[in-house]
């Protein structure tokens, strides 16, 4: 898959562009589905199997204090998209003159004149332009007139629920990761570059704890401990991790932090890479009177994340 930061000369190299056209925080399964349809237009078609999208998220531009936490950092987005099968990835930097365009402009100016699309693929509650007025209506009223196809994913649902970024959002946010799991259709997962911690888990604890940096704006599930699937070097190992403030030492430390224990493992792995898979939570963070309960509690943790496997 081929990125790219501008529209530029795109038409010309790519002469037959189908364009999936969202945000796609999350790639979830309704996302899947529609990136999906794109990429099987293209293979029809002969054509490109494109997503346009914009970075950084409009509302990180448009309202910032109302930007959600991501739930996908831009390297993790990347990599699920060329899985999909998509040939190109176009990330048009969101300014405030391209906020400003109407509908009609967008669709003309970007897509018909910089692009000149042959496919679009959007989801039934699609907006586009000035303040989100556009609709897929309006890009169906123009589709003969442009000579493009289009076609419309109507909302996808497990069970009853219509999956959203939203949705998966809240449940994160409750600790529910299998529900988050059911509508993203993978686990969810942090991934960061192991740190140093207080240099207290292996020492005082018995159960050394890989520390990660996770970058600001990202969604984190809800303090707690998890049961994870850690990847490492190309290996899956089973862990237990904490997410949350380490009351029982720290007092009233807000800063929410994410280490991990990996089950029948040793090494030194500061500085190394680690995606940590949510599994199951266990049960909430909480203040211990003594080092000892604490180290009990954790034993008991370990033990019932044995029950979780990875595949
Ligand atoms: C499985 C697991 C569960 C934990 N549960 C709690 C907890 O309930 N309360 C708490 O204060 N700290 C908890 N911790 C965090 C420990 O206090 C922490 O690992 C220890 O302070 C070491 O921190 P360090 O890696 O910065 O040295 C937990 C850690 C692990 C690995
Ligand atoms: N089983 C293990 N799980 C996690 N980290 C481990 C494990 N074995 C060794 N380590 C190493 O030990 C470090 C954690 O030790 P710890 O005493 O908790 O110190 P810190 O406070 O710096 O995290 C990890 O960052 C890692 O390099």
């Amino acid at each position: 898959m081929r990125v790219y930061k501008s529209l530029k000369g795109l038409k010309d190299i790519y002469p037959n562009i189908i364009v999936a056209l969202g945000n796609f925080d999350g790639i979830h399964l309704g996302h899947q589905r529609l990136i999906g349809e794109a990429v099987a237009v293209a293979r029809r078609t002969n054509g490109t199997a494109a997503v346009l999208t914009f970075e950084p998220h409009p509302l990180m531009v448009l309202k910032p204090e109302m930007a959600p936490a991501m739930l996908l950092d831009q390297e993790s987005k990347q990599r699920i998209m060329a899985e999909l099968g998509v040939d190109i990835l176009i990330l048009l930097p969101f300014t405030q003159e391209l906020a400003h365009l109407s509908p009609e402009e967008f669709l003309k100016e970007i897509l018909v004149k910089e692009m000149n699309v042959r496919g679009i693929v959007v989801g039934y509650n699609y907006s586009f332009g000035y303040k989100g007025s556009g609709t897929s209506e309006d890009l169906r009223s123009y589709a003969l007139e442009y000579g493009y196809s289009l076609s419309v994913i109507p909302p996808v649902k497990v069970g009853e629920q219509v999956v959203s970024s939203t949705l998966i959002r809240n449940k994160l946010a409750e600790g529910d990761v299998i529900a988050a799991k059911r509508y993203l259709g993978y686990y969810p997962f942090t991934e960061g570059i192991v740190v140093t911690g207080d240099r207290r888990g292996g020492n005082a604890l018995g159960f050394p704890t890989a520390n990660i940096d996770c970058p600001d704006g990202m969604m984190v599930p809800a303090k707690g401990v998890y049961s994870v699937h850690v990847e490492l070097d190309g290996e899956t190992y089973l862990g237990v991790a904490n997410v949350g403030t380490k009351p029982t030492f720290h007092g009233n430390n807000p800063r929410t932090n994410i280490e991990v224990h990996l089950l029948d493992f040793c090494g030194d792995i500061y500085g190394k890479k680690i995606k940590v898979q949510y599994i199951r939570k266990l049960r909430d963070e909480k203040k211990f009177n003594s080092v000892h309960d604490l180290i009990n509690q954790i034993q008991a943790d370990v033990l019932s994340a044995r029950f979780d496997h990875p595949e």
